[in-house]
């Protein structure tokens, strides 16, 4: 195993950030309310630091400052995300007769489902995002839930969500760095992640850590990023496409092949109970649905609305929309780029999933052994 370089950490300074840049946006309605509050000076700070990670560096050889990079990519990108998308910051499987919403939650039980969690386990749920999946788990399941994440905003905002919803005693959320987690060892009956391991330096290191605090005989769940047997590596399209995800997802360290995920979490001392790669079954809608740019898939007004704006048409219309707002100082400076680079994303979402050569759900369960 490769061995990491962990990043020092500062949490003063990052709290500092985090207020100068979110001011008491953390605790407004989500999306474009909150990001329309940020502080036009510190968001540009943030967008030179983030996007200086792009410019004359080759992925996979940039990883010593993961921890920053995550962190700015979610200062960037959540209120965009909770525009787009919602509190739970990942794909599903879909079908007909299903919302949106009611798939994205099938997703989040299915996981709790498949590692068999019990009423009153101590479960940990590793980048934990705003906190959509912890919330909806603690109920599915009765388990108390804690939360780790390297961005104070998200912490803020998923505090915030959760005691709205009354849900303050089972959920909480702890600022970290998952590749140096502050729990003891052994300390939670089981552990999950949601499409967030993919921001690890390296993926045998983190399983190595989610390892290391989870009880002996413990379940570790995780739907993680993954290139498919599909993907070629000597195919430049390919390269391409998964450099635009990686680019537009924030991702420090090139994406793993399936192969490598399964021997990571082999190698990290689990014994898997179950693989497999979801985005393989045969549903009758794509994962990548909304970024297909058919209108078949649509099943209500809204989703016909999401499939125009997330068409490439509709992504250079918010190209051009967001360049205006900011031009005319209602948007924080760099929103137009923030965009930009997630519009990326989509289009090579789109086209990885089209092709089959990326999928983010592929589920592997594994044990501790006792
Ligand atoms: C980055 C990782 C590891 C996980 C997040 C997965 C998804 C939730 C995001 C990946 C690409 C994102 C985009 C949006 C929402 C969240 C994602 C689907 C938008 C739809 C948000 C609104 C923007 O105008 C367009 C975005 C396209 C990409």
């Amino acid at each position: 195993m490769a061995v990491q370089t962990l990043e020092p950490q500062d949490h003063g300074r990052d709290a500092q950030f985090a207020r100068a840049m979110h001011g008491e946006s953390g605790t407004m309605r989500g999306g474009l309310t909150s990001l329309f509050r940020k502080n036009s000076e510190t968001m540009k700070s943030a967008v030179d630091g983030y996007f200086r990670y792009w410019t004359g560096k080759s992925i996979g050889e940039q990883t010593n400052e993961y921890a920053t990079r995550t962190k700015l990519y979610y200062d960037l990108v959540t209120d965009f995300y909770e525009y787009g998308w919602g509190q739970s910051f990942h794909f599903c499987r879909s079908s007909y007769g299903e919302s949106f919403s009611e798939a994205i939650t099938r997703h989040e039980h299915y996981l709790a489902h498949s590692m068999n969690l019990k009423e009153g386990m101590k479960v940990l749920d590793v980048g934990s995002g705003v906190g959509g999946p912890a919330r909806q788990i603690a109920k599915f399941s009765g388990v108390h839930v804690t939360g780790i994440n390297i961005n104070d905003y998200q912490i803020r905002r998923a505090t915030c969500y959760a005691s709205k919803s009354g849900q303050a005693e089972d959920v909480r959320f702890v600022k970290g760095d998952f590749m140096q987690m502050p729990f003891e060892d052994k300390s939670f009956d089981a552990v999950y992640s949601i499409e967030a391991t993919v921001h690890a330096p390296d993926l045998e290191a983190i399983y190595r850590e989610i390892f290391r605090v989870l009880k002996p005989g413990g379940v570790f769940g995780v739907y993680e990023w993954v290139m498919t047997d599909n993907y070629d590596d000597t195919n430049p399209s390919h390269r391409d496409m998964r450099l635009g995800l990686e680019m537009g997802g924030g991702i420090v360290n090139t994406i793993s092949n399936r192969r490598d995920a399964l021997a990571a979490i082999e190698a990290a001392g689990f014994e898997v109970l179950h693989q497999e790669d979801l985005a393989r079954r045969e549903d009758a809608i794509p994962w990548y649905w909304p970024f297909a740019g058919r209108m078949s898939y649509a099943q209500s007004l809204v989703d016909c609305f999401t499939v125009v704006w997330l068409s490439s048409w509709g992504l250079s219309a918010s190209h051009k929309i967001f360049g205006f707002l900011e031009s005319i100082g209602l948007a924080p400076a760099g929103t137009k780029k923030t965009a930009d680079s997630l519009a990326l994303t989509a289009a090579a979402l789109a086209a990885t999933g089209k092709e089959h050569l990326f999928s983010p759900m592929y589920l592997m369960i594994g044990r501790k052994p006792l």
